[in-house]
């Protein structure tokens, strides 16, 4: 059976104003479970065994300075990087023996710390996305057969709704080139949202983003949170919106998991402190200090 006719709830529309968020009834998201995961690059170990649990449908968000193994963690979920040690389970699944698009099939869906959209428009953009949840052939739907024209209808009324859905129901048929930078960060959000995820894996969604962008895809990520109830795992910067933001944080520093639970008794936990701050001496204006928490990010 398609994914698209078995979802059990609607998107609410944010074009009338602020969402009506409701939670789905059945949303079938498994926790990920990450295991003693150890990853090595030539003489560098990236990851020193590493774990940490992603709750079904809550927000978590992954921090640590640069080069603590964020990333690294993310391509490991991904299927891009293999691991030397230790799992990775989603549901039934063990995901560290998994191809990228099997990994993708699953349901769980990354965006990318740089923006990567083709040409055309919005809707072009997120049409893209539905290509693994179409069931209609290449010549069913070259041939424009009835049932390949219908699913296409599906698949289009569900895009639309989705993209309104992260706030761009005004630019649904503008190319994306001309796009402001915030709203192309919001295209790529939407493009892994119409994948149906599970699991959405954000990396730095704000990066670059002005102060009002931020606070708008703060208040997207709880509201797709609340509406879907899938699971969201963010690598973030922004320690003002990580600590707003996430249900539990995980600390990575040097590849090692060094603190993680609620995010204000990670923001107190003196280990914590010393990886952003340095020991005593050390300067903080490398560019891995922690950005203060700003008041206008939810
Ligand atoms: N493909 C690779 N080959 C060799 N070393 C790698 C590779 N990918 C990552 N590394 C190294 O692994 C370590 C962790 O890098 P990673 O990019 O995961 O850190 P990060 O926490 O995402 O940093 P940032 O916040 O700067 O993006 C770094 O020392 C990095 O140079």
């Amino acid at each position: 059976m398609s994914r698209l006719s078995s979802l059990p709830f609607r998107l609410p529309s944010r074009s009338a104003g602020r969402a009506p968020v409701t939670r789905p009834t059945t949303p079938d998201v498994p926790a990920l479970i990450v295991e003693d995961v150890t990853v090595r690059f030539a003489g560098l170990t990236a990851l020193d065994g590493v774990g940490f649990t992603v709750a079904p449908g809550s927000v978590h968000a992954l921090i640590g300075p640069n080069g603590a193994g964020k990333s690294t963690t993310f391509n490991v979920l991904s299927g891009i990087y293999g691991v030397s040690e230790g799992s990775v389970r989603f549901g039934e699944a063990e995901l560290t023996a998994l191809a990228p698009h099997r990994i993708a099939a699953l349901g769980v869906a990354r965006t990318f710390q740089n923006i990567v959209l083709t040409a055309g428009t919005v809707t072009d953009n997120l049409m893209l996305s539905r290509h693994t949840l179409t069931r209609a052939g290449f010549a069913a739907t070259a041939l424009r057969l009835p049932g390949a024209v219908r699913e296409q209808r599906r698949h289009l009324e569900r895009v639309r709704e989705i993209g309104t859905f992260v706030g761009l129901g005004a630019s649904l048929d503008t190319p994306v080139a001309l796009l402001s930078y915030g709203d192309r960060k919001r295209v790529e959000l939407a493009r892994a949202l119409c994948m149906e995820p599970r699991l959405l894996l954000l990396d730095e969604p704000v990066a670059g983003m002005n102060t009002a962008e931020r606070v708008g895809m703060a208040r997207t990520i709880t509201d797709i949170r609340d509406a879907l109830g899938i699971s969201i795992l963010i690598v973030e910067h922004d320690m003002g919106m990580v600590m707003r933001l996430a249900d539990e944080v995980t600390v990575l520093d040097f590849g090692r998991r060094i603190g993680g639970g609620a995010p204000e008794r990670v923001q107190r936990d003196p280990a914590v402190v010393r990886a952003y701050l340095g020991t005593a001496g050390d300067s903080a204006d490398d560019g891995t200090a922690a950005e203060p928490a700003s008041e206008e990010t939810p």
